[in-house]
């Protein structure tokens, strides 16, 4: 193991990264409320910075990933259809198997410059996520209970919200375009959920899945139908990782480098039935797709089509790097004081805030740890 490889392994670094996203995070939040004043006079406006500033912080992750872990992701796609992506608004369609599936996502989506308005149907426990969740909420991420009579209004409130989205706002990084996420399976992938929803598939007569758990259909219906005019495409993404890796986040904190490869295919918007049933039947067809994808790549290593690497843009390095570097000074700076000064009780203080945002960090990273992932989908207590 190189030098390099070691210190990649070492909590002081590891703390290193976690103060500067946790303090920066702190920062953009308390920014974030600042633009509260703007919204009823410019909302656009509001909403712009805002996205500017929720690139700053999810960025860093996304550098995390490409610069600190040096992982490289693969996407397999039809060249014709490359050339649309990150130009145009899209509903993503994603299998939820990996701890890192969000973050792959993310880096996909920095590839194309929408990582800023990029948006996700997530469950609502996220939007209590310290720095995060927060961040989220002043992105108008929409949020669900999960349970459809508590969820419909809200949801479909927030979707309407999200068709008059500012576009061609970024300068710098030319997004001209959103991407809506949305795990129909609902839940992550677990042995138990996936017996449960084949017992579902089972009475609905509906072929088994070996990959996927069976997907929840309305989210995706309330989808399509409240963005029609608004997105262009279902954007139908199958997510694999080479040689059988497990990636997690610590994982990725501790410099291991992993192959994710991502299948996507466009589907025009206009060949989605609009009525329920034949859009729910459609949804399940295309999760069928996508199970014989899995299967294929489970024996191949590989999708289908032509591979392509999209280029690596220096912003989110830029930015990780300058929030370092801002963070690190001043906190130089109070070490030697605290040294100068000897007095016992700073250095507690000190030492007491590092363990503070460690330990804040290691638990927002717990989320991501599919042993830790709710009982939702599961018999007896469906939450
Ligand atoms: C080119 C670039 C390409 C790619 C880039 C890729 C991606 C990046 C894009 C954007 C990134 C942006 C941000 C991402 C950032 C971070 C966030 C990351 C992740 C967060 C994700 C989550 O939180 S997932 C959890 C929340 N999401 C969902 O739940 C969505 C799916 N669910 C739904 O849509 C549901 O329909 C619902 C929740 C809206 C409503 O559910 P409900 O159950 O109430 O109703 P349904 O009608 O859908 O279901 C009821 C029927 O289900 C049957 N049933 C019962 N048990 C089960 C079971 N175990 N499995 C399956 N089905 C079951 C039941 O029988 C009912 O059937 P009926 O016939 O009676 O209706
Ligand atoms: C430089 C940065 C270093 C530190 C990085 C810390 C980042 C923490 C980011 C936490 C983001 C959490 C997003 C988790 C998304 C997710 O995977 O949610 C799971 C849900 O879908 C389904 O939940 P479940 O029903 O429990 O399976």
């Amino acid at each position: 193991m190189g030098l390099v490889q070691w210190l990649k392994g070492q909590l002081l670094c590891h703390l290193v990264i976690c103060y500067g996203f946790f303090v920066s995070g702190l920062l953009i939040n308390l920014l974030q409320i600042c633009t509260l004043p703007l919204w009823p006079i410019n909302k656009q406006l509001a909403r712009r910075i805002n996205c500017k500033l929720g690139y700053s912080l999810t960025s860093q992750s996304v550098a995390l990933l490409e610069w600190w872990s040096g992982t490289e992701v693969t996407l397999y796609t039809d060249p014709e259809n490359y050339r649309l992506y990150g130009k145009e608004n899209a509903i993503v369609v994603l299998n939820h198997n990996f701890e890192i599936d969000f973050l792959c996502g993310w880096t996909f989506c920095d590839r194309f410059g929408v990582l800023g308005a990029s948006k996700c149907l997530a469950k609502k426990e996220l939007s209590y996520l310290p720095v995060i969740g927060w961040m989220w909420y002043f992105l108008e991420m929409v949020f669900i209970k999960r349970k459809w009579e508590e969820d419909k209004r809200n949801f479909v409130q927030s979707l309407q919200n999200l068709r008059d989205y500012p576009e061609n706002f970024w300068v710098s990084h030319q997004s001209t375009s959103q991407l809506f996420l949305l795990h129909c399976e609902g839940t992550r992938f677990t042995e138990e959920k996936h017996r449960v929803s084949m017992e579902v598939a089972e009475k609905k007569s509906l072929p088994k899945l070996k990959h996927h758990l069976l997907p929840r259909t309305k989210g995706f219906w309330v989808a399509v139908q409240n963005l029609r005019g608004t997105v262009a495409a279902v954007y139908c993404c199958t997510l694999n990782f080479r040689n059988n890796e497990t990636p997690t986040l610590l994982g990725v904190l501790n410099g291991e480098k992993y192959h994710p490869d991502l299948y996507v295919r466009r589907i025009p918007l206009e060949s989605i039935p609009e009525d329920e049933a034949e859009c729910s039947a459609w949804l399940h067809k295309l999760y069928q797709e996508k199970d014989k994808f899995q299967e294929d790549y489970s024996q191949t290593g590989c999708f289908p089509g032509p591979k392509v690497t999209p280029p690596c843009r220096p912003w989110a390095l830029i930015n990780w790097l300058g929030w370092t570097c801002l963070l690190l000074y001043p906190l130089c700076l109070l070490l030697v004081q605290l040294v100068n000064s000897g007095s016992i009780l700073s250095i507690l203080a000190t030492v007491a805030f590092c363990a503070a945002v460690s330990v804040g960090v290691r638990w927002m990273i717990g989320q991501t740890e599919i042993k830790r992932s709710s009982s939702y989908g599961v018999p007896l207590n469906n939450k």
